[in-house]
């Protein structure tokens, strides 16, 4: 009588012997699983419910010898002991099988006879898929805005802010493995020229267009930042300074090749300054790119290395720009 009236709850329910045979099947589990009272109970098929496979289910871990050892197993730090029910456990588990996919959260208690011995065990269901899915859209937003906070919003790529994080970080694993770190510090060439004369919108355009040379040049575990206005810095993890040299090569001979046409157009390029104004598409002027790299050395930090690549980069304008120097 008592056990009947777990069919008036609406949270599914299930109920074993101590031979892990099923004595009780609510309405709530049978529309949760398609699985009917009259063909589940006697059975030891509890497991349909959940799985493609016959394994226990935690109800069934509750009439057995220690169950916390089989909890650990089976469960091993995603179970927890219940709050509110006395040696009751629960957990929760994305199941496939059920209904195209479902997230449930279980509890599991033994039950015991008047002399105190398990008589049985009893299993409850949650199905938390709603909470999940939004638990995972708060995520993939936080995600987002973590992201956005840490990017620059004209080029893409990552700000100063970042920097100085991933700086200290990769500055603590040179120290610790010495595999070489490199940093390569990237000024657009007369960028004021172009801006003065194109107008700064046509500027932002270029700043775009060279963050995706950036992008496209690098491995993924390197890193670019927008350092300043036309400034740009690469951190390049076990990277040797010759192959960092490479690397910035490939970027400003990139940049070079990606402009050389405009520089051929340059006419039009003038005829259109009045659509610029308002950022119409036309071609880009050509643009140079200047590079000062620099390689860990034993006992640098944060500033003596930013210092000394830009002193590379500092030499590099002033032999002439548009050059790869290593200081
Ligand atoms: N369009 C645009 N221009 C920017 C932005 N940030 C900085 N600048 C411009 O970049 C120019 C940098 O000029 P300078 O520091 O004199 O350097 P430069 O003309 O590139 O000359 P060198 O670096 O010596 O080759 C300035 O005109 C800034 O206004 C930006 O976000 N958009």
């Amino acid at each position: 009588m008592l056990i009947q009236s777990f069919d008036r709850i609406a949270i599914p329910v299930f109920v074993l012997d101590k031979e892990h045979r099923i004595v009780f099947w609510n309405k709530a589990i049978e529309a949760m699983s398609g699985l009917s009272s009259a063909c589940m109970i006697g059975t030891r098929d509890q497991w349909r419910c959940f799985y493609a496979s016959p394994r226990y289910c935690m109800a069934d871990l509750m009439l057995l010898e220690d169950p916390i050892s089989h909890l650990e197993t089976l469960y091993a730090g995603r179970y927890r002991k219940s709050d509110l029910i006395e040696n009751a456990v629960e957990a929760s588990d994305y199941f496939p099988e059920i209904g195209g996919g479902r997230w449930l959260s279980f509890t599991a208690a033994a039950l015991y006879d008047a002399q105190g011995e398990v008589c049985g065990a009893i299993e409850t269901l949650v199905d938390i898929s709603e909470q999940k899915r939004f638990e995972q859209m708060l995520q993939e937003r936080e995600q987002h805005f973590r992201e956005l906070s840490i990017t620059d919003s004209l080029t893409g790529l990552y700000n100063v802010r970042h920097l100085h994080e991933q700086l200290r970080r990769e500055l603590a694993r040179a120290v610790r493995h010495p595999q070489g770190l490199s940093l390569c510090m990237l000024d657009l060439d007369y960028f004021k020229q172009i801006n003065d004369r194109y107008g700064h919108l046509l500027g932002d355009r270029v700043l775009e267009m060279f963050a995706g040379v950036v992008r496209t040049s690098l491995r993924e575990a390197d890193l670019a930042f927008r350092f300043g206005g036309e400034e740009f810095l690469l951190l390049l993890p076990d990277t040797s300074a010759a192959e960092a040299f490479l690397v910035a090569e490939r970027i400003r001979q990139t940049l070079e090749l990606n402009t050389a046409l405009s520089a051929i157009l340059e006419g039009s390029v003038e005829d259109s300054v009045a659509d610029l104004e308002q950022g119409l598409n036309m071609p880009l002027p050509r643009v140079t790119v200047s590079c000062g790299i620099t390689e860990y050395r034993p006992g640098d930090n944060e500033k003596t290395l930013i210092q000394r690549a830009d002193q590379a980069l500092y030499q590099a304008k002033g032999a002439g720009r548009n050059r790869t120097l290593i200081g």
